[in-house]
């Protein structure tokens, strides 16, 4: 059994688009303050699966606004919880000239608690430069967990626009992805372009592989 560790239904419904076998764990694991959603993931993978003892998913997305220096990035939803995505529309629209760019980004941190087979790694540059990241920013006293944890990336370009739809979740009715907002979007449509559809898709190859 594969335990999808959040406390968000919107990921979960997504998810499920990917593996059947996915059950959510409603587990909130200590989201440690990083820069990257890299460290906060594989910490909070190897935290879930010590926890849960059998095999976890945790999944760290966030919004990343190119003229705001990638902020709210890690703190996404404390954000949105705290302000509210109007709020944030209203700061971008008066802070930064169109285009007003942005990306939604999502790492999958994978625990098992065994070692990966390095070979055939199916994993892209991306994923690996994620893993080479969390290596290189772990601190003193993550950096000798010796729990493997294995990487799994999807990012997706958009802007910042005024809100429009009801669908999904989040920060969706303000990004806009090819002039539709993900909010316009069926869970279909927004899955095959999203930064968690792009992740999913490579772990759920990768898994159903292994
Ligand atoms: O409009 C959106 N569409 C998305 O597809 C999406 N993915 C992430 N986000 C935002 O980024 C936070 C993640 O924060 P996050 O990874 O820490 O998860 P979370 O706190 O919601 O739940 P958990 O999984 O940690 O329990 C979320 O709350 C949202 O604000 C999204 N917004």
């Amino acid at each position: 059994m594969l335990r999808y560790v959040t406390t968000n239904s919107g990921k979960v419904r997504e998810a499920r688009e990917y593996l059947d076998a996915v059950e959510q764990l409603n587990y909130d694991y200590t989201e440690i303050q990083a820069a990257e959603l890299g460290p906060i993931a594989v910490r909070g993978a190897r935290e879930a699966y010590r926890h849960a003892g059998e095999p976890v998913l945790v999944d760290d997305a966030g919004l990343f606004v190119e003229g705001f220096d990638g902020f709210p990035g890690p703190y996404s939803a404390f954000v949105e919880h705290t302000l509210g995505i109007e709020t944030v529309q209203r700061l971008v629209a008066r802070e930064i000239d169109a285009p007003r760019r942005a990306s939604f980004r999502c790492v999958l941190a994978y625990c098992d608690g065994d070692a990966f087979d390095a070979s055939p790694d199916p994993v892209d540059r991306e994923d690996r430069a994620a893993a080479a990241a969390v290596g290189a920013d772990d601190d003193a006293d993550d950096a000798d967990d010796p729990l493997p944890v294995k990487l799994f990336t999807g990012s997706v370009r958009g802007r910042i626009v005024e809100p429009r739809g009801d669908g999904g979740f989040g920060y969706d009715p303000i990004f806009e992805h090819d002039g539709t907002t993900f909010a316009e979007m069926s869970a279909e449509a927004k899955n095959a372009v999203s930064h968690r559809g792009r992740a999913f898709a490579k772990f759920a190859s990768w898994y159903q592989e292994r």
